[in-house]
């Protein structure tokens, strides 16, 4: 587990890490967003003892980075899946990083398998393309067979292939109990892949929700349905203090009531329905809703039809 209380960073006027009270729990995958210099990098940094907090603390399983005996088995991490020795092979990095963590050599072999790399273990790294690069940087994460797991952005570069096959193993790894904390800009595939959401914006906490509950949450929910008559349900759903939006004939889209409460007023109303369906947000919808205020490097808007 993850612990954050009060994490703050500043760098001089820049408060990059604004009061961050958070817990990442083990057995799902967390995703973690929020626009272009919100804090994540800077957060996860600082859970990996590569950053000192200005004030608060980051724990992992209870304890500061730097106090853990045997890191690597506590926590696997990528962050720039590009900090490799480009003269190295990728089977010589990744055996010296096992043996200064006391990790034996079949390990490396091992991970190597894992990543789908085997083939390529004796090969410089430096001539690795990015989404190679990203398979060694998992690579070194796995090692220690970590109990959890900090991912920045892992699945730049891969091809759709690798997206899938890092949702798998991300997958499989919460599913072991395992806790994965995984930042991401893809929208559509954290819908995918994420459990919880914790989305931050100018350094601050802006949610920390299961996924459903966000896209549950969303405006873009809502009931839609067709009906040829609908005059006495809109009446019965108003009544109710739905919101009934009519974007054409014979069509209305519902919010603030569930489909099967639509369902039975539509039933008692005695109103034929052509269409009764969920219209759903999507993470991508749901996300931009919460983030508005907090984008802070957006492109102009307008301009050009
Ligand atoms: N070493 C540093 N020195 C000065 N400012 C920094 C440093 N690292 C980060 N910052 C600033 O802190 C803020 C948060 O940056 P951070 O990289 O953590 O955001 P992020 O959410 O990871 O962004 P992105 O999605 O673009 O990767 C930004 O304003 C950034 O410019």
């Amino acid at each position: 587990m993850i612990t954050l209380q009060g994490l703050s960073k500043r760098y001089g006027d820049t408060v990059a890490v604004d009061s961050l009270d958070l817990e990442v729990r083990p057995g799902r995958v967390t995703g973690f967003l929020g626009p272009n210099g919100a804090g994540k990098s800077t957060t996860m940094r600082m859970i990996l003892g590569l950053d000192r907090p200005t004030s608060g603390r980051a724990l992992v399983d209870g304890r500061p980075y730097r106090e853990l005996d045997r890191p690597l088995h506590h926590v696997g991490a990528v962050l720039d899946a590009r900090a490799v020795h480009p003269g190295r092979s990728a089977r010589s990095h990744l055996v010296a990083l096992a043996r200064t963590h006391r990790i034996p050599d079949r390990r490396v072999d091992e991970v190597l398998d894992t990543v789908g790399l085997a083939g390529a273990a004796r090969r410089r790294a430096g001539a690795f393309s990015l989404g190679m690069g990203q398979r060694l940087g998992i690579a070194a994460a796995l090692l220690g067979d970590p109990r959890l797991l900090v991912l920045d952005e892992p699945v730049n570069g891969l091809d759709p292939d690798g997206v899938r096959w890092v949702r798998d193993l991300m997958r499989s790894m919460a599913d072991e109990g395992r806790t994965v904390f995984v930042s991401s800009h893809l929208m559509s595939e954290m819908q995918l892949t994420a459990d919880h959401l914790v989305v931050i914006g100018r350094g601050r906490l802006i949610t920390d929700a299961p996924l459903a509950e966000v896209l549950d949450n969303s405006a873009w929910s809502a009931v839609r349905v067709r009906a040829p008559h609908p005059e006495d349900l809109v009446t019965a759903l108003e009544a109710e203090g739905a919101g009934v939006e009519r974007p054409g004939a014979g069509e209305l889209v519902v919010t603030g009531v569930p489909i099967e409460r639509v369902g039975e007023l539509a039933h008692r109303a005695g109103v034929a329905l052509h269409e009764l369906s969920p219209r759903e947000a999507s993470l991508e919808q749901a996300y931009r809703e919460l983030t508005s205020d907090s984008v802070q490097y957006a492109a102009p808007t307008g301009g050009r039809r």
